[in-house]
């Protein structure tokens, strides 16, 4: 006879896992940082999906968790719990040296500051030929330094050092250094922070450039406002979770069309934008009602506010 646990079992091995085929997992990520006592939650729960090739940006106001999530993901630091797994690796029960091997060859980084990036007393075509050496991936490591910086569109800088060379330049050339051992994921922490909106532009062209033509996944954390014209989606983040998502598509005319949409987590939570519950004054409860083709969200009357 079946019992019921049966049928829960059966149920639960049908159902595929929370982002199964994800390139990037964030599953209920949390991230507690203990200073003299003081526990600040920097990642509340954070859940994330990100398909392989996809190029995502991530911006949230200062504080929000971005930085955590990027450490995170890049190996620098372990969640304390929840799921991550990028490339299938899972990032909290690596070992050591897998965790060096992650770091050497599955991601690569680019940081904001460019003098993070590159090392000052070696030529760009030398700063991008390092990474292969430690990794001792010496086979046409010389041609594929000169086949990044040309698809990078700085070829004509492989001769300079990053001192005779402009931000937008050196940070060209730190994304060819990200992606010479042929990561499948590439992590960019503010990369265009310390520069003009043109200057911008051209770094985001080169990500945009290497995402399409190498298929790499790219994340970007950015403040940047322009963002979500250059990459297909923008995630939000709002206290340690993910709070909103913009969609980049073009419409039939060729215009580019931003909508952003209220992320709902699998247990059905949503983060209503702070204005718009200032607004109308909504705190602690709210009225629900479904429609046909909606859900309407009011404030509580006040004879229910006061009725504890
Ligand atoms: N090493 C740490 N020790 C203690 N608290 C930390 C640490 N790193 C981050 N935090 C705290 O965690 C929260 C999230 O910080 P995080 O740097 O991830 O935010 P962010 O969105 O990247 O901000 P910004 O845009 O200013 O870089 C903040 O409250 C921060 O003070």
């Amino acid at each position: 006879m079946t019992t019921l646990s049966d049928l829960e079992a059966q149920a639960v091995r049908n159902r595929p896992a929370f982002g199964e085929h994800a390139h990037i997992l964030c599953d209920n990520l949390v991230r507690i940082f203990k200073t003299e006592g003081v526990e600040v939650v920097a990642l509340q729960g954070l859940d994330l999906l990100i398909e392989k090739g996809e190029l995502i940006a991530i911006v949230g106001a200062s504080g929000s968790g971005k930085s955590t999530l990027l450490n995170v993901l890049s190996g620098l630091d372990v969640p304390t719990a929840g799921l991550a797994k990028v490339a299938g690796m899972d990032l909290l029960s690596m070992t050591s040296r897998d965790r060096l091997r992650y770091r050497r060859s599955v991601v690569g980084f680019i940081w904001q500051q460019t003098a993070r990036n590159l090392l000052p007393y070696l030529t760009g075509h030398e700063n991008v030929l390092l990474p292969m050496q430690l990794a001792g991936n010496k086979r046409d490591a010389r041609r594929r330094a000169a086949e990044l910086l040309e698809l990078l569109g700085v070829a004509d800088c492989a001769g300079r050092r990053p001192g005779e060379l402009s931000g937008g330049q050196q940070q060209r050339i730190a994304i060819a250094v990200a992606l010479a051992n042929q990561p499948e994921v590439i992590l960019a922490d503010e990369p265009t922070g310390e520069l003009d909106s043109d200057t911008s532009e051209e770094v985001f062209g080169a990500l945009r450039r290497a995402n399409r033509e190498l298929g790499v996944t790219a994340v970007i954390v950015t403040h940047d406002p322009t963002v979500s014209e250059q990459v297909d989606r923008t995630v939000g983040i709002r206290d340690g979770r993910t709070s909103s998502e913009t969609l980049r598509r073009t419409s039939v005319d060729g215009d580019v069309i931003a909508e952003e949409y209220a992320v709902l987590d699998r247990v059905g939570r949503l983060q209503l934008p702070r204005d718009f519950t200032n607004a109308l004054d909504m705190e602690r409860r709210v009225r629900l009602e479904l429609e046909r083709d909606h859900i309407g969200v009011w404030p509580a009357t006040p004879g229910e506010e006061n009725n504890d």
